[in-house]
């Protein structure tokens, strides 16, 4: 008996699958199947109405069972409508409800558009249409209204990414085997030759909005900077000193500096970057926490410091320039200085989930979309230590159980 709309819809899909299944097999016809010699099409005949009818519910189901477990801020983050840029879920208050005209004139957008962009978020499970003509706020919509930071993720990946990822396809036949971060689809779809993080230092509000969209990463599931916290051996660096390289705004340090009080860092990012970030630090690690401006692919200013730490910078590098980055710091490295990142890692097909293969198998693409980057299995990571230079001695990866990224340490061995 269920007793929940997830047990229903289990239900539902277990009876619904059952009965497309028994037609298949009464009739003689095949499983559905992606096998080489599988069927390319549905098998069900049009005029078979109930039969149908049980083959569409079953996509419903799943599909709406899908983005139940996936709860509202990860089902936003796997999959996004243009909804942000007109500011609909902003144009009147949750727990009300507001007519298309109303959403209209609290938009720029004319009436139809309003119903069109409204109506398919709505069978994306985007705000509800309690009456018709009436539109009112779901559990979706309400944390796009009220959470800046998720309603930024989806901003910056409709209006950024998608943008560079629709002129990836010309970039790679335009700049062929480019490692340059400025030959992309975002380049393309933005007309500069600048890189992305070049691009947005000139326009303030797409940095912030895209620095909010990082943070909805550090927010999320798998992403708790806990796993870096408590997975590397930070208190046997005592009272030494870390430099966080591309650190933002230093979300990261202030998580490390509240457990180990010893420990002094240098959040190092682009001047327009770490704009106010030192007022933001919470007063009790206001000491020991400083901010750089400072372009990772020049000379690491900081000579000496215990670690050197890079926390999903190196993915948005060709491998040309992850080599000059790790090259810059080499005059500033004392013998036994840490490197250690904080990054994907790609597995092996096969070997996680269809779901989670999928966002790094996103990711990568992401990569190469924005910065002509790629993701890398832990190999890939040695070797563009060996090949900045053999004194860098990689020592180990690993991914801490419920962690998205991998922590992986390399040393400065001159001798
Ligand atoms: C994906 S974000 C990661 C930020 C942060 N480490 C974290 O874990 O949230 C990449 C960062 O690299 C910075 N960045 C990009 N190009 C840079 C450069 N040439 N020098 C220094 N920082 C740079 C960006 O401003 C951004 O903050």
């Amino acid at each position: 008996m269920a007793t929940s709309r997830i047990a229903e819809l289990a239900d539902n899909i277990a009876t619904n699958t059952s009965k497309l299944n028994g037609y298949l097999v009464a009739n003689g016809l095949p499983s559905p199947s992606f096998d080489i010699d599988g069927p390319s099409d549905t098998l069900v005949p049009k005029n078979e109405l109930d039969i149908e009818a049980a083959r569409v519910a079953i996509i419903d189901d799943t599909q709406e069972l899908r983005r139940l477990v996936l709860g509202p801020r990860e089902y936003l983050m796997s999959y996004t409508v243009t909804i942000t840029r007109f500011g609909l879920t902003h144009a009147f208050a949750v727990g009300s409800e507001a007519s298309f005209s109303d959403i209209a004139a609290a938009s720029s957008l004319n009436e139809t558009n309003v119903q069109q962009f409204i109506r398919h978020a709505i069978v994306k499970d985007i705000f509800v249409e309690p009456r018709p003509g009436f539109v009112a706020h779901n559990a979706v919509s309400r944390l796009l209204a009220e959470d800046q930071v998720i309603y930024d993720w989806v901003g910056a990946s409709t209006d950024d990414l998608w943008q560079g990822a629709a002129q990836t396809c010309n970039a790679l036949e335009k700049f062929p085997g480019s490692q340059e971060s400025n030959e992309t689809g975002f380049a393309l779809a933005n007309q500069t030759d600048r890189n992305i993080y070049e691009e947005f230092s000139q326009f303030p509000s797409r940095a912030r909005r895209f620095g909010n969209a990082m943070r909805s990463f550090t927010e999320g599931t798998g992403f708790e900077l806990s796993h870096v916290v408590e997975n590397f051996s930070w208190g046997e660096v005592k009272d030494g000193m870390v430099v966080d390289v591309g650190g933002s705004q230093g979300f990261a340090c202030m998580a490390i500096a509240h457990k180990f009080p010893s420990l002094s860092f240098v959040v190092q990012d682009l001047e327009a970057v770490i704009v106010g970030a030192q007022e933001q630090v919470p007063p009790e690690l206001a000491s020991r926490i400083k901010y750089m401006g400072h372009d990772f692919l020049t000379e690491q200013p900081i000579k000496g410091a215990d670690v050197y730490f890079f926390r999903w910078i190196l993915h948005n590098w060709s491998d040309k320039y992850c080599i000059k980055i790790l090259q810059s710091l080499i005059p500033a490295l004392k013998p036994g200085a840490k490197i250690v990142l904080n990054d994907n890692v790609l597995p092996k097909p096969g070997v996680l989930s269809r779901w989670q293969e999928n966002r790094l198998r996103s990711m990568d693409l992401t990569m190469t979309e924005i910065q002509n980057s790629h993701e890398r299995e832990l190999g890939a990571w040695a070797k563009l230590f060996k090949l900045a230079d053999p004194r860098f001695e990689f020592q180990w990866g690993r991914q801490p159980a419920g962690a998205n990224l991998w922590l992986m340490v390399a040393e400065w061995k001159p001798s």
